[in-house]
């Protein structure tokens, strides 16, 4: 056979082989083409044989400062939001609706039939793949997608054939488009790339290549796939824009391994982000977040002050869950084996202990731990150890942090394994929308895991619990019920120590689910003019400032302050405001009226009982301002 260029599985694990050799040897990186970065933000590239790459705060850092913003080198819009938004802007589309010759499942036209189709106003004509906003934008991506543009037309067919994720094939083309449109706009070596600010602009093809493939988690069959099926969309691409077969293999792990999913304008989004992805290494206990929320821009800002010097870090998975989840997520999606501070510390010197924590039987006061200290190195083994576990604890006992009581680790995995099934059954109910079901099967659920303390009240399961009652309690109209569960669901995210940083959005939508409901059920109970009705006003007032300001605190610091997101709670805290005002003012009058009376009646007792007593002593009536001074209502 005549020599190619094909890398072949066993070619591919040879290369896997060397990789390993090369990653023993541990060479630093090379920084130098990233150092513009320091230029134009408050950040330090740094490289360790130890750490790899990372950054650090080049100076002291308040909460909420901008540390990175990077434009995605490829993005593409998913699969369920294809129609939805502009494929360069991401901002909506409009859409219209036409009938068309039918197309099968594998992308082919069937002659003689036709279907109706709700399509975007505007879109490439030829390949009908790409969605656009206007003409503006679609004249603005034709560099990027005309290279693009054939394969796209047969990438759905190529996808079936071959039994790949067309999302993988589609983000292969952008990021073909990307470096043609590099070579075009920014030609020569040596090009000083900014990762500034404003004018900030993709960052380039090859920029993307420095990152790690991890090529050795996928499976063998799907490369094999996937370079079939990247060879018949490589033939389609012009010659200019060409790539090899390899570097698209390469390319195309790289971005399966290394993009960030984002919500723009409500749709989802995919991009690669070489810079934050290089140097943004994840921790379980993170101090920035990142957020892509306009376009496919990546802003990175600190969620909390920061001394200079220290190392910049962002969550890779959800960060309230325990352990061993958060672990496997990111081996699972991002292939590694989490090393982070939070990770590597004693569970029964970590909040990780109370996540997944089932109470000790005999004292009910400690949660029973059970260290595991071994780490899993790839899907493969965590697929097998997943399958060996029952065999792993034979014979293992956990102890209790509070008491001396021992239980074999099998008897605490029948508990969880009771609790992950009812958890289940009441979680499929409210999947059915059987929603008054749902509700009863979560809270004696509670009953049973909660107030017989079998689960640590911090533990996912019940936390998750309460999320879904939020849910379900406002399905049902029952919006104190609900107000009651997102409390309790604030306070256990915070009160875990440890578990969530400070400003963590996720803690912050609870804070605004919990500021918008307290403001909505104050108003609707200021109306009502009872005493009981103005009593639970005052206490909704009361609740929904603090949320609220919370809420806004944590979204400047993540969004920013001129974010849509930071605006809406500005607007919630305005009206709370004036809502609040009207209510003490009105609640005063009634209250200052009352008294008015009552400092009549006692004018009138004084009256007639200075009519019964001898003269001359006569007191003045006080006025109302005389009276107590007006106290908040709140
Ligand atoms: C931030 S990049 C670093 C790139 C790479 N270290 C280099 O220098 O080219 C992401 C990679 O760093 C490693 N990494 C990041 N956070 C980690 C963590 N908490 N524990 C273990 N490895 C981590 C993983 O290998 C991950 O794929």
């Amino acid at each position: 056979m005549a020599a190619t260029t094909e890398p072949t599985v066993d070619a591919h694990e040879g290369a896997t082989q060397a990789s390993k050799k090369k990653k023993a040897k541990k060479v630093v990186a090379d920084n130098s083409r990233y150092l513009g970065a320091e230029t134009v933000m408050p950040i330090l590239v740094k490289s360790s044989h130890a750490k790899g790459r990372y950054v650090v705060s080049s100076k002291d850092l308040s909460a909420g400062t901008l540390v990175t913003v990077e434009k995605a080198s490829g993005a593409i819009v998913r699969n369920q939001s294809f129609v939805n938004i502009c494929h360069h802007c991401f901002k909506p589309v409009a859409s219209k609706t036409q009938t068309r010759t039918k197309v099968d499942e594998q992308g082919n036209e069937v002659a003689g039939q036709t279907e109706r189709v709700t399509v975007p106003a505007h879109s490439c004509d030829k390949c009908k793949m790409a969605a656009y906003c206007s003409e503006g934008c679609q004249k603005a991506h034709a560099l990027e997608h005309d290279v693009q543009c054939d394969a796209l037309a047969k990438s759905n067919a190529i996808a079936a054939e071959h039994r790949v994720p067309l999302e993988h094939l589609r983000s292969l083309l952008a990021l073909i488009g990307r470096r043609f449109a590099d070579d075009k706009n920014m030609p020569g070596e040596g090009v000083h790339y900014k990762y500034s600010g404003q004018d900030a602009r993709p960052t380039p093809y090859s920029h993307a290549l420095d990152l790690n493939p991890n090529r050795h988690y996928l499976d063998r069959n799907a490369i094999k796939s996937m370079q079939q099926a990247l060879k018949d969309l490589l033939a389609l691409v012009p010659e200019a824009a060409r790539i090899s077969l390899p570097e698209a293999v390469e390319a195309a792990c790289i971005f399966n391994t290394n993009h960030h999913s984002l919500v723009v304008n409500g749709q989802q989004v995919l991009g690669l982000f070489p810079f934050s992805s290089l140097y943004f290494q994840h921790s379980c206990n993170p101090n920035c977040m990142y957020v892509g929320e306009t376009d496919a821009t990546l802003f990175i800002r600190t969620m909390t002050d920061l001394a200079a010097n220290t190392e910049l870090t962002i969550p890779y998975v959800e960060l309230y869950q325990p352990r061993e989840q958060r672990r496997r997520d990111l081996l699972m999606t991002r292939h590694f084996w989490c090393k982070c501070r939070r990770c590597s510390t004693l569970l029964s010197n970590s909040v990780d202990r109370l996540m997944d924590g089932i109470q000790c039987t005999e004292c009910k006061r400690g949660v029973m731990i059970f260290e595991e200290t071994k780490e899993v190195q790839d899907i493969n083994e965590l697929i097998t150890d997943m399958s060996a576990l029952d065999q792993e604890i034979q014979g293992k006992f956990a102890e209790c942090e509070a008491c001396p009581a021992k239980i074999e680790v099998t008897k605490l995995v029948d508990v969880l394994k009771a609790a992950i099934t009812d958890y289940s059954e009441a979680h499929i109910a409210l999947q059915r929308g059987e929603v008054t079901r749902a509700r009863q099967l979560m809270e004696q659920y509670l009953r049973n895991y909660e107030d017989k303390q079998v689960l640590n009240p911090y533990n996912t399961y019940l936390v998750n619990t309460y999320i879904s009652l939020i849910q379900v309690c406002s399905q049902l109209g029952e919006v104190d019920r609900a107000i009651r569960y997102n409390a309790i669901v604030i306070e256990r995210m915070e009160g875990a120590q440890g578990a969530t940083p400070e400003n963590y959005p996720r803690v912050a939508e609870y804070h605004m689910s919990m500021g918008d409901m307290c403001l909505k059920q104050a108003k609707l109970k200021a109306a009502n003019q009872t005493p009981a009705g103005r009593s639970m006003a005052r206490k909704y007032f009361k609740d929904a400032k603090p949320a609220l300001e919370k809420a806004f605190k944590a979204r400047t610091a993540i969004y920013g302050k001129d974010s849509p997101r930071a605006y809406e709670v500005k607007r919630l805290l305005d009206e709370y405001k004036k809502e609040h005002d009207e209510f003490v003012k009105t609640t005063e009058k009634k209250k200052i009226s009352k008294k008015q009376v009552a400092a009549a009646a006692a004018a009138a007792t004084a009256a007639t009982a200075a009519a019964n007593t001898p003269p001359p002593a006569v007191m003045p009536a006080q006025t109302p301002a005389q009276q107590q001074p007006a106290t908040s209502a709140a």
